[in-house]
């Protein structure tokens, strides 16, 4: 018998948990933000509470955006087995039935109508206790294999929600039946850019193609390197607006101060790109960028040319997963391995400014991976349950 079982949709009460990075983080706040906006159509204001990690990215979020915020205990399983992963696995050990028995009391106490998580171990606790008390709970997964946290969820999970089709076949066959492919929400200023105030805002040419070089959120410093010792080949034929990082950001202006003058005005750095970052996008002929599950999630939802290369230590290799992925069925060009050059970067970027066929190619295929409506998906999925 459920927890929650009467007045569902007059006053929507639900549990949203999810953070530790922004890929985790934004498609939990785009969720809510759209189900705020679908809701007050119909004169309901949903009661939300997002349940995270006190120091977690998260918290701010939560607070920036004013949704109640509760902090639980959480823990992490480390696979490495050196001494300081150890001891921190003993630590965790505690923290993990501390959080588990936190969790427990905030869904009880809350009597949500449906708990959402968008991974990292946070919603482990949470994702167990909605299991416990029988709320409807969904799970959703950003990347196209499957995070730790989430593969111990998928078993108790009411209703997998994926951001790719190919995710399925990474879902044990009994858990693919409550799995459906929502795809990744996205925030909605993404799919409305203006390219002319993007080009605007860097002092661009717009007769010159924009090369948009991207590390994700904290920049790449191998990306930083290849594309240092690749401008000068570059610039002769495009324009580039690199974000590089807080991290390496001294070091690649220093690489800008250095390029010959006839080229140094083609070439822009920052360390982040905050709202003009739509426009940039809608304004570049190419993107060169990490395979960060956010990221792909945008430059498909664009149909956007792309030069992808997976940052070889994320998480199972789920970037090279995703790369991969793409390049097999033509929507990307992966550099990865011996292949993640210098000079394989500028003549991959060179020879795809000038066979514009091969641009518009990989843009087509691209978009037939984007799912731009992803957020509305989710917000239905979340009305059916907790509609009962
Ligand atoms: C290094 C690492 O472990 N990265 C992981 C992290 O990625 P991370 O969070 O770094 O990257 P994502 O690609 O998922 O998201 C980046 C987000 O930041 C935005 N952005 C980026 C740069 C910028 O200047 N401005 C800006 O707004 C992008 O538009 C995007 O929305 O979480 C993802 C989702 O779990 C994983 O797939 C990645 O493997």
């Amino acid at each position: 018998m459920s927890l929650y079982s009467t007045q569902r949709l007059q006053s929507l009460r639900m549990i949203v948990t999810g953070g530790g990075t922004g890929g985790h983080t934004y498609p939990a706040l785009t969720t809510v933000t759209t189900l705020q906006a679908r809701l007050a159509a119909t004169g309901v204001t949903p009661e939300l509470l997002w349940v995270g990690v006190a120091d977690g990215l998260e918290a701010t979020i939560a607070v920036r955006h004013g949704i109640p915020f509760k902090a639980v205990t959480t823990g992490k399983l480390r696979r490495s087995t050196s001494p300081k992963d150890i001891a921190r696995n003993v630590v965790d050990a505690f923290r993990i039935p501390l959080g588990i028995v936190q969790a427990a009391y905030t869904v009880a106490r809350t009597r949500p109508a449906v708990v959402l998580s968008t991974g990292g171990f946070v919603s482990v606790p949470i994702g167990l206790a909605a299991a416990l008390f029988r709320v409807p709970y969904l799970l959703h997964e950003q990347t196209l294999s499957l995070g730790l946290a989430n593969r111990i969820l998928a078993r108790v999970a009411t209703r997998i929600l994926l951001s790719h089709e190919a995710s399925l076949e990474h879902l044990p066959p009994k858990a693919r039946q409550r799995a459906v492919v929502t795809g990744n929400p996205i925030r909605p200023a993404v799919l409305q850019g203006d390219p002319a105030k993007g080009l605007a805002a860097y002092g661009l040419d717009p007769a010159v193609p924009l090369v948009l070089v991207t590390g994700g959120a904290s920049g790449a410093q191998q990306v930083n390197r290849m594309l240092a010792e690749a401008l000068p080949g570059l610039l002769q034929h495009c324009q580039v607006v690199h974000q590089c990082g807080s991290l390496n950001h001294a070091e690649m202006q220093q690489v800008a101060a250095n390029l010959p003058a006839h080229l140094a005005h083609r070439y822009r750095v920052v360390d982040f790109i905050h709202e003009e970052l739509p426009d940039l996008l809608a304004a570049a002929a190419i993107v060169v960028a990490r395979s960060g599950a956010g990221t792909v999630a945008e430059l498909t939802a664009l149909g956007k040319a792309c030069v992808l290369i997976p940052y070889p230590y994320s998480a199972g290799g789920e970037q090279r997963i995703t790369a991969r992925h793409l390049t097999q069925q033509g929507a990307a060009v992966m550099l990865d391995g011996d292949e993640a050059t210098a000079d394989r970067l500028r003549d991959t970027i060179n020879g795809l400014l000038a066979d514009p066929g091969h641009r518009i190619a990989l843009g087509r295929a691209a978009a037939t991976h984007g799912r731009p409506d992803a957020a509305d998906h989710v917000v239905t999925e979340i009305l059916t349950a907790a509609a009962g």
